[in-house]
């Protein structure tokens, strides 16, 4: 931070960096897995950064949680199990909750810190840690995967960025672990990163799921403290006759405009719909 603002340099986005004017620095500290600042922004909130990356502010977090959770969500019949891997800041599992149907919902984050910081300074993304049918455990979500079978109907995978705690979040074998622990229909999302910076490494992570699931797509969301702007989600599903592109399930608009700031049924389907510059690298034959 210099006079007065935090820029977010980093190599995965070489040449370009966000900036936010900082009002206080609330927290800081190094974790058993990385650096944690929590620090008021003039005009984005409470913003959370892990190893000098944004991983969530108060006035846009919405956009991602509910885009990650509610595509996956509303792409499968009835999920009572849902599982979330990373997600720490409590966000997503916010957005898991409003789902009637869920049972039971897991969380695993490999560091204590997060909810801990969460819920001292993002008491909004906090609150999803509220809900009586939610579970925590702290640690490594590969690990955690190695034992499960069959167990879980959705899985969203809240991930920072492969430059860190999550690298083994992006490897082949993670998505053959959560093939193993998804139900018949089951379906995942995961932090697909972005389309102007990371395309190569989106098609990698497609390329080896096209062998493992019959349903593959990339959707993505605006928000405007990620790096250029916009984020996606790479979404399997082990159900061939699966949509995703389309929603499964819908709530009412009323209902939509009660839960949601972000997601509704028709931004649903705008998500997987992609620049030619983006479709040509990802869906060429
Ligand atoms: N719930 C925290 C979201 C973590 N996802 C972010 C996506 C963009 C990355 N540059 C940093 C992590």
């Amino acid at each position: 931070i210099n006079n007065g603002w935090f820029m977010e340099k980093n190599s995965q986005w070489p040449g370009q960096a966000m900036a936010l004017k900082v009002e206080e620095i609330l927290h800081v500290e190094k974790s058993k897995f990385q650096d944690v600042l929590v620090f008021q922004s003039s005009n984005y909130g409470n913003v959370l950064v892990l190893d000098g990356v944004i991983q969530a502010t108060e006035r846009d977090e919405f956009s991602y949680q509910e885009m990650i959770t509610h595509l996956a969500m509303n792409s499968h019949p009835n999920p009572k199990k849902v599982l979330v891997i990373g997600g720490g800041d409590g966000g997503v599992l916010r957005e898991v909750v409003k789902h009637e149907c869920v049972e039971e919902a897991t969380l695993v984050d490999i560091d204590e810190a997060v909810p801990r910081v969460s819920k001292k300074y993002l008491p909004n993304m906090s609150i999803g840690f509220e809900h009586p049918n939610v579970k925590v455990h702290i640690g490594d979500g590969l690990e955690f995967l190695r034992d499960k079978t069959n167990q879980y109907d959705v899985i969203i995978t809240d991930s920072s960025d492969p430059d860190g705690p999550a690298e083994g979040l992006f490897g082949a074998e993670f998505f053959q672990l959560l093939k193993n622990a998804l139900t018949e229909k089951g379906v995942f999302s995961t932090q697909g990163e972005c389309m102007w910076l990371h395309l190569p490494l989106i098609k990698q992570v497609m390329d080896f799921c096209k062998d493992l699931y019959p349903r593959v797509e990339y959707g993505y969301t605006c928000i405007p403290t990620y790096p250029s702007g916009q984020i996606g989600h790479i979404m399997c599903s082990k159900d061939p006759e699966a949509l995703i592109r389309e929603p499964l399930r819908k709530w009412t608009p009323e209902q939509e405009a009660k839960l949601c700031r972000y997601y509704n049924s028709e931004i649903h389907k705008a998500a997987f719909i992609l620049p030619q510059f983006a479709k040509k690298v990802l869906y060429e034959e």
